[in-house]
């Protein structure tokens, strides 16, 4: 019996709001493509694809893309960077059977960033954005957290649900964004 490795993911909430968030909020707010802000404020973007494996997905990740609990989905980890320094640590969902048509391809983007795929089809929709302020104990903390020199004592996150609407029926996807003490070093 594989047990989730992210539970305590689980038990906190997501917010509707990113409250007391600083000078965090520009950027848990937007809801273009973090890809492209990122790209138009650094010289040196890339994106360095971390893991793609097939896992359980956390139980509340599981419930919101509709997923039966036990179903297995691909789960792709990037960091954004800026050259050497991290920006954004980023953590998706994406259910095998939403992996059809156009989206086919997105378990095998490598360092191909996932926004530019997302963001250039009209039909796909983003929905609301949810945030929560996630401490050293949190799942998803310690890999964005890594290779940072100095810890904070928590990290802001956001994530939303991607939907397209195809011949396959409604296909989704979630992404969750966790931003780094660097994203506020940006003009
Ligand atoms: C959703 C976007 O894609 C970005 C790129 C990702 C990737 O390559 O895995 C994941 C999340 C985002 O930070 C975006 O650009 O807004």
């Amino acid at each position: 019996m594989k047990i989730r490795s992210q539970s305590l993911y689980q038990r906190s909430r997501w917010l509707a709001k990113p409250m007391h968030s600083g000078a965090y909020r520009p950027w848990l707010i937007e809801r273009g493509s973090l890809t492209a802000r990122l790209q138009a404020k650094t010289k040196g973007f890339h994106v360095q694809a971390l893991t793609v494996h097939n896992d359980l997905p956390c139980r509340d990740e599981a419930h919101l893309l509709g997923l039966v609990s036990h179903q297995h989905a691909l789960l792709r980890e990037v960091m954004l960077m800026d050259q050497q320094q991290p920006l954004v640590f980023a953590h998706s969902v994406l259910p095998h059977k939403s992996l059809r048509g156009v989206w086919r391809g997105l378990g095998r983007l490598g360092n191909r960033p996932l926004g530019a795929a997302l963001f250039a089809d009209p039909r796909v929709i983003r929905t609301p954005l949810q945030y929560k302020k996630i401490s050293k104990h949190h799942a998803l903390y310690m890999r964005a957290a890594k290779n940072l020199a100095s810890l904070p004592p928590s990290l802001w996150a956001r994530r939303s649900i991607f939907e397209l609407n195809s011949a396959y029926k409604r296909q989704s996807i979630m992404v969750t964004e966790v931003f780094l003490p660097a994203v506020l070093g940006l003009n």
